[in-house]
């Protein structure tokens, strides 16, 4: 779409607008943010075929999601309901005496660009919703930028060291060995560690080797890893509803997670009901409405110390008399090593296979990237009692160590659907292997994302 020419400052549904924000810079006059109410011309209409602009929707929209648009769910041609349509301003015809412009080819069609945005969940069977109309949203910083930010800490100080270790250097077995303790230091595993070290002795034993050349095949190495776990989260609709329940440890972002997840699905025109199975924190309740509200899912809820398992049972029903697509159960945190908590959590996955033996569909869960190895042991006990599915990692704005991602990821090889880059509604983004490698590594993006 013409769309894509104005990318603006992003501002809806964040605590600090950019101006606020220190890290926010706006890259390019283009990144600036319209006027609201300017009408978008284009100085020179190249051609008076030129595409219709639409100009953007004020972001007081909570809905604008360009991860939905185009993505595989919803047709990406709809247009948004309140967006105006500009034509472009055609210069009037030249005089008669210009002569006749040359035959001109026509271009080819334009290719898409290399990087096409996921939605981080794909529909494998059953009907396709037809997402609602969305206007594109202002950008502010970017993920990407938001996600290196937070990986900074780590970025730096692998670089770091792994130059100093490197300064004027051959490379020889001390080197290697002193190598792989720096990127076991750095959470990335013992696997992952000697991976790295293996590739990096096959093409430079023996030789000169700078920091740079160490830090781009550890890049290229992480990727490896990560990919075969960067899988977009897949829904089965031809049995509806779709049950996602949502696991982890005490504040690692589980209903946050629920609120950003049920947005997206909902902005791409599924029914969504949400169940507030933290029955032990009567915020956790009401924050899960709160977000049901602000993203139209329907909320099922019910009073602090009920029985967890009960709700799972009576959400998962609703959504089936609804005609919600997806079910999406909160759960209570729990540390991992609390024997009675872990029971309970099992018990609501059996509960909810009564109605329907393989739901869960999904077991979700949920990884504070702030929190470094203990997130390993994490995964380890809730895929032991509730069967965990699926990951997604969070705060990772923060000061995250994502280096553990990558340790679990080889050990596990669960997928990661997606991370946690902010607090906000539009802060979940899909999980992709390269950037969040480059991130780690502090190399440079061929392409910005
Ligand atoms: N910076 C940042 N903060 C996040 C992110 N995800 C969640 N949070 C914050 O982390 C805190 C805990 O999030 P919750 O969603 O309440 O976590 P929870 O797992 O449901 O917590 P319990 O119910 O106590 O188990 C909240 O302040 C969230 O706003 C993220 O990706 N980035």
């Amino acid at each position: 779409m013409a769309i894509g020419f104005m990318k603006n400052v992003f501002t809806f549904g964040r605590n600090k607008g950019p101006k606020d924000d220190p890290q926010v810079v706006a890259e390019t006059p283009e990144d600036v943010a319209l006027p609201e109410e300017q009408e978008v011309v284009f100085p020179e209409a190249p051609a008076p075929e030129a595409p219709a602009v639409v100009e953007e929707a004020d972001s007081a929209d909570p809905w604008d999601d360009d991860s939905i648009v185009g993505g595989v769910v919803g047709p990406s041609t709809v247009e948004p309901e309140e967006a105006e349509l500009v034509q472009p301003e055609v210069r009037p015809e030249p005089a008669a005496e210009v002569p006749p412009a040359p035959p001109v080819e026509t271009p080819a069609p334009e290719a898409p660009p290399a990087h096409v945005k996921n939605t981080g969940f794909e529909i494998v069977s059953g009907p396709r919703p037809v997402a609602p109309a969305v206007a594109q949203p202002k950008k502010r910083m970017t993920w990407f930028q938001r996600l290196r930010a937070g990986l900074l800490r780590t970025s730096q100080q692998l670089s770091g060291q792994i130059a100093a270790l490197f300064t004027k250097r051959k490379l020889d077995e001390e080197a290697l060995e002193e190598l792989e303790d720096l990127l076991i230091q750095a959470d990335l595993g013992v696997e992952t560690a000697m991976r790295i070290t293996d590739t990096l002795s096959s093409e430079r034993y023996g030789r000169d080797v700078s920091g740079k050349d160490v830090v781009r095949i550890m890049a290229g190495e992480i990727t490896k890893v990560l990919e075969p776990v960067a899988r977009p989260l897949a829904l089965d609709l031809s049995v509806k509803p779709h049950v996602i329940l949502v696991v982890g440890v005490n504040g690692t972002g589980k209903t946050t997670t629920i609120g950003k997840l049920a947005a997206k699905l909902t902005r791409a025109g599924l029914k969504v009901t949400l169940g507030a199975g933290d029955t032990f924190r009567a915020a956790a309740i009401e924050q899960l409405k709160i977000w049901a509200d602000r993203t139209g899912a329907e909320f099922v809820g019910t009073k602090l110390g009920a029985d967890a398992a009960g709700l799972a049972y009576d959400a998962f029903k609703r959504g089936q008399e609804n005609g919600s697509d997806v079910v999406i159960i909160d759960t209570a945190g729990r540390l991992q090593n609390k024997a009675e908590l872990m029971d309970e959590l099992s018990k609501i996955v059996r509960v909810l296979g009564k109605l329907d033996p393989d739901a869960p569909h999904t077991v979700l869960q949920t990884l504070d990237a702030t929190t470094g190895q203990n997130a390993m042991n994490q995964v380890e006990i809730f895929r032991n009692v509730a069967g965990v599915s699926g990951l997604v990692m969070t705060k990772l704005d923060g000061t995250a160590r994502g280096g553990i991602l990558v340790a679990i990821a080889a050990k596990h090889k669960l997928p990661v659907y997606f991370i946690g880059v902010g607090e906000g509604i539009d802060d979940l983004e899909p999980f992709e292997a390269a950037e969040f490698a480059q991130a780690i590594a502090g190399t440079e993006l061929e392409e910005e994302a």
